[in-house]
């Protein structure tokens, strides 16, 4: 089965088509506003509008309460909800509760001991983001650019199904799957040519290269 491709932080009509044209499985829309990959509830309705039965549309929340996210949802369809901030298991399970959709937890990995909270989360979430753990005092918890140790993923069962994100970009992407063999990749600076630009050309050539066969 091809690797699964999540294109993150997608706010211009041309970059949503040209993932769902060159093959993405998710597309993923920030409701963060500090991130500059922001967009509103009206706008990921424009967004995703024109996307197609299969491709699932992933909303990306940081420690989000349950108003922020019915108020989201009362706008926008969404297939998935993704947690990318400090929530605990419990909460993952409320939001599912909550919102009748399944959940995908981030969990940030710089080293070994972060490995554990994968077992954790991997009890009450859908599925799981395994990313880099951001800078100490980063204005945002994910979609930095930075990449961590995948050695610490090799040979690592996981207990969900996963994505692996942080610092992948067309170049660096299938070495990435060949190392974890990650069932999924995941997105959002790497295919940009500015913060919150993505550029529509490296989104065709990440999705080639991380759904091409892994030798
Ligand atoms: O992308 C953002 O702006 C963002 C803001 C707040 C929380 C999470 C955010 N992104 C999460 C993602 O799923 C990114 O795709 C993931 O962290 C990988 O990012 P990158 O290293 O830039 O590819």
């Amino acid at each position: 089965m091809a690797t699964a491709v999540k294109i993150c932080g997608l706010s211009q009509p041309d970059s949503v088509d040209a993932a769902i044209k060159a093959g993405a499985r998710y597309l993923g829309f920030v409701f963060f506003p500090k991130s500059p990959r922001h967009v509103t509830p009206a706008q990921a309705a424009e967004l995703t509008a024109p996307v197609p039965v299969g491709i699932a549309r992933v909303g990306l929340f940081v420690n989000p309460d349950d108003a922020a996210l019915q108020s989201t949802l009362a706008t926008v369809p969404l297939d998935v909800i993704q947690l990318h901030g400090h929530e605990t298991p419990q909460r993952v399970a409320e939001v599912k509760a909550l919102t009748g959709l399944p959940v995908m937890k981030a969990v940030g990995v710089a080293e070994p001991a972060d490995l554990d909270a994968l077992w954790d989360y991997g009890l009450v979430a859908d599925m799981l983001l395994v990313d880099a753990k951001p800078p100490k005092g980063a204005d945002l918890p994910g979609g930095n650019g930075l990449a961590f140790d995948w050695r610490l993923l090799v040979g690592r069962q996981m207990v969900r199904p996963w994505l692996l994100a942080g610092g992948l970009t067309p170049e660096n992407v299938a070495q990435a799957i060949r190392l974890t063999r990650a069932p999924g990749v995941d997105v959002s600076s790497g295919v940009e040519s500015a913060p919150g630009v993505k550029d529509v050309e490296k989104i065709r050539q990440f999705i080639a290269r991380a759904t091409a066969p892994i030798l």
